[in-house]
Parts: structure tokens; C-alpha cells; sequence
């Protein structure tokens, strides 16, 4: 039995990375994408140096986008001192390429969309389903997903307290992922509804991995 990881995104200020961090989240995710909740490198390293160790921090990066190419990601992850990187974008041989190379550097959370191929398992590789268009609250079709979802995998797509518990019932996720539901507006959170979707993550249990 295993507990589910909790990764709070869209994280765009010291105050709300030790938010995350103190009401028991694992990871905090910073987006170097085209974004409402983007983060500069530099803004994204004070961040990451004032969480201290035990806090994973995600990059988030959408391959194919400004900013999305291999040395350019590596560039910004060692600035912002990520311990791991979250793809948006990659797909075909030339993603799995791509992938391949990153994994030299970073493990990966690969995003996977409703209608995507899965990609091949590579070690430090994780997959992370989320919505069509990721940071919208939209939210996946749960039922639908299970015979595609993959041991191992993390959810998102549109998760807040509210539903989180009846997303884990259906999907034996090993973590989960939210954004615009813990928010008073893009980029700031709702102290009281990141405890609670901590809460909610709690309160569904440990997964079992051999189900
Ligand atoms: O949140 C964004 O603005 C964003 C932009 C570009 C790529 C990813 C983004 N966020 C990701 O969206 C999902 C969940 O979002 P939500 O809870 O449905 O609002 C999560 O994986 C974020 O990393």
C-alpha cells in the first residue's frame, strides 16, 4: 500500500510554495510555459532554495512552444534548480528522442492527453494524464481511463477537494496533480483549498499497487 503523492501546480511565490509544502504536499510545480502562472527562472529560484530539501520542484514545459527545446529547458532547470521536469508536447520518434535525452538530467513527468499513444516505459520516467488543455479545470473522464492507465501514473485535470476522492476510488493513482481549483485567481492560491484537497488526498487512503 502506497500514499498518493500530491503536487500542487501553477506555484508563482515563496508564500505559496511554503503553503504547499507545510500543509503536506510532496511537489510544488513551477510553469515555464506560455501561462497565466508562469514564473521567471530567477523568480523560480528563490522559490526553490526557500522550500528547502524536501519539497520536489516540477518544471513545467510545453515542447514545440518558445522555450520548449532541449538545451533551452535544461537552461531554466538549472537555474531554477528543479529536481524534475514535466513535459507537455512530446510525442512520435522525435519526442521519444527528445525524452530520452532529457532523461540524461532530469526524471520525467511525461503529460498524456485523452487520444494519445502511450509512450514506451523509460527508467525516471513517469506519465501525468491530464485534460486537453492543461491548467483549465477541466476535468478527465475517470471511467474511461481505466484500462489505459498505467501502474505508477499521476492524474490531473480539473481535481480540487471536491472530487479528488472519487477520482482515486476509480483510478489507483500514485500521485495527483491540481491547479486552478485551489485558487483565488491564476497564479494565487486559496490557503483553505490546497488543506483541503491535502485533506481529501488523505482521507481516500493508500492505494493498493497490486489491485
Ligand atoms: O496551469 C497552466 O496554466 C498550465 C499551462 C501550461 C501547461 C500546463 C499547465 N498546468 C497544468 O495543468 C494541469 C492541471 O490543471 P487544472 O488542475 O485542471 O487546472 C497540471 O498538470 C498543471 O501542471
Amino acid at each position: 500500500m502506497s500514499r498518493t503523492r500530491i503536487k500542487i501546480c501553477g506555484t508563482t511565490s515563496i508564500k505559496d510554495a511554503l503553503l504547499a509544502r507545510d500543509a503536506g504536499a510532496d511537489a510544488i510545480g513551477l510553469i515555464f510555459a506560455r501561462s497565466r502562472r508562469r514564473v521567471d527562472g530567477p523568480t523560480a529560484r528563490r522559490i526553490s532554495l526557500a522550500v528547502g530539501p524536501s519539497l520536489a520542484r516540477v518544471g513545467v514545459f510545453v515542447v514545440g512552444e518558445e522555450g520548449g527545446a532541449l538545451d533551452e529547458v535544461l537552461r531554466t532547470a538549472d537555474v531554477a534548480r528543479l529536481s524534475a521536469l514535466q513535459l507537455h508536447g512530446v510525442s512520435g520518434a522525435a519526442g521519444d528522442l527528445y525524452l530520452q535525452a532529457a532523461l540524461r538530467y532530469y526524471p520525467v513527468l511525461q503529460v498524456v492527453r485523452p487520444g494519445d499513444e502511450l509512450p514506451q516505459p523509460h527508467e525516471g520516467l513517469e506519465l501525468l494524464f491530464d485534460a486537453a488543455q492543461p491548467g483549465s479545470g477541466m476535468t478527465l473522464d475517470w471511467q474511461a481511463l481505466r484500462t489505459r492507465f498505467a501502474t505508477g501514473s499521476w492524474l490531473a485535470g480539473g481535481l480540487g477537494p471536491q472530487n479528488v476522492g472519487q477520482a482515486l476510488r476509480i483510478l489507483p493513482a500514485a500521485g495527483v496533480d491540481a491547479v486552478s481549483a485551489l485558487e483565488v485567481s491564476p497564479g494565487i492560491k486559496d490557503p483553505d483549498r490546497v488543506y483541503a484537497f491535502v485533506r481529501a488526498v488523505s482521507a481516500a487512503g493508500p492505494r493498493n499497487d497490486h489491485e
